[in-house]
């Protein structure tokens, strides 16, 4: 049995102590499989080093992957912490990540257990461990998702859509990891919350903010569909994706390891930015949903501007096979669209006009 499913493996991860006599290393590595042992309780003595050593090793072992134990407890264990990194699930929202993943069966004490060990918010959540450049943060008033993404080789970062209130928050992340802030981007003039970009670049004049031409807002900089922001060695590339607002932009992102679609409120989890105002056109947003983002490779991960429910990220497949709304066709989607009856943003009269002038920003 185990050398007919280490033919099949070409890694093969143990998690109980090497001493256990269900362990056969020898028959396994016969078989041409990689094999690693990673023994661990899962109890409360569960170090951090070795939640990141686990997840680390089945993030990176060779597929097909076996996790072995004697009862499946520590396997699953370690496949949900490994999925909870990956997807950017951290300790508040266990609950969703076993939804999310369909795992109706999960016990309590087991849900209890993996919300104990999820990796913690204080400086954001990395998306995906394979790709360390882009950083998460959330502001629980807005459920804004800003996300901070730096440049490995050279330390050089950006923040995409910082909320004002954060602003002590990011600049503290920024100077724990030694990072140099080179731009604060904007997707688009936002209507619940204030951009900080004003504001920092006030403080830190080296700083330059960026929004979109259509926007009509002012920034340092101005850019349009097909511009590239380049920091460090790394460069996002601009698409236009107007419809939630006129001005709204997507940037993509690159690394060696994993490709990332900033989508502001043009894409949302499961969802989509509303429509209803500051020149929103769901057709146009359906289009170019459609045009600039689900043409892109479906594992690219897709990091939304909110999220309301807790979730962190998806990715364009997921987006293209679950996302409610614009699984419809354009009609019913436009039908949808104009009768979601939302209230309107509680900061809506401060927030455009304030964001019209990034912020703060008496020049230029
Ligand atoms: N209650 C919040 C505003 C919630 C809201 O309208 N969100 C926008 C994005 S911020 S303008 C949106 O597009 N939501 C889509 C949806 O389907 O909910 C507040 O008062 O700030």
């Amino acid at each position: 049995m185990v050398e007919k499913l280490a033919e099949e493996c070409k890694g093969w991860l143990y998690v109980n102590p090497e001493s256990d006599p269900h362990f056969m290393p020898e028959k396994i590595k016969s078989k041409g499989s990689k094999v690693e042992v990673c023994p661990f309780k899962p109890s409360k003595d569960l170090s951090p080093e070795v939640v990141e050593k686990l997840v680390t090793l089945v993030d990176e072992m060779p597929r097909p992957l076996m996790i072995q134990c004697t009862s499946a407890n520590r396997a699953a264990v370690a496949l949900l912490l490994w999925m909870a990194k990956e997807r950017g699930y951290t300790q508040g929202p266990a609950e969703l990540l076993v939804k999310d993943l369909s795992l109706d069966t999960v016990r309590p004490e087991a849900l209890e257990w993996l919300t104990s060990r999820l990796p913690e918010v204080r400086t954001g959540r990395i998306i995906t461990a394979k790709s360390p450049e882009v950083r998460q943060l959330f502001d629980e008033e807005t459920s804004t998702l800003t996300y901070l993404v730096t440049c490995p080789e050279t330390s050089e970062a950006v923040l995409i859509d910082p909320v004002l209130e954060q602003k002590d928050r990011d600049l503290q992340v920024l100077k724990e990891l030694n990072l140099k802030l080179k731009y604060v981007i904007n997707t688009h003039c936002h209507a619940d919350h204030i951009t900080s970009g004003g504001l920092i670049r006030k403080d830190m004049p080296e700083v330059k903010t960026i929004i979109s031409e259509a926007s009509g807002a002012k920034a340092d900089m101005h850019i349009k569909h097909g511009d590239t922001i380049s920091f460090g060695k790394l460069q996002l590339e601009v698409r236009a994706t107007p419809g939630h607002t006129d001005g709204c932009v997507t940037f993509i992102l690159k690394t060696k390891t994993a490709s990332f679609a900033f989508t502001g409120d043009t894409l949302l989890i499961r969802g989509c930015g509303r429509t209803d105002f500051q020149q929103g056109n769901p057709r146009l947003l359906y289009q170019n949903v459609y045009e600039q983002i689900f043409t892109l490779p479906g594992e690219t991960f897709i990091c939304p501007g909110h999220d309301y429910k807790g979730r962190g990220v998806s990715s364009v497949e997921e987006e293209r096979r679950f996302n409610p709304r614009l699984t419809k066709s354009v009609d019913e989607f436009a039908e949808l669209m104009d009768n979601l009856g939302l209230a309107y943003p509680k900061k809506i009269d401060v927030a455009v006009p304030g964001n019209m002038m990034c912020g703060v920003q008496d020049d230029p």
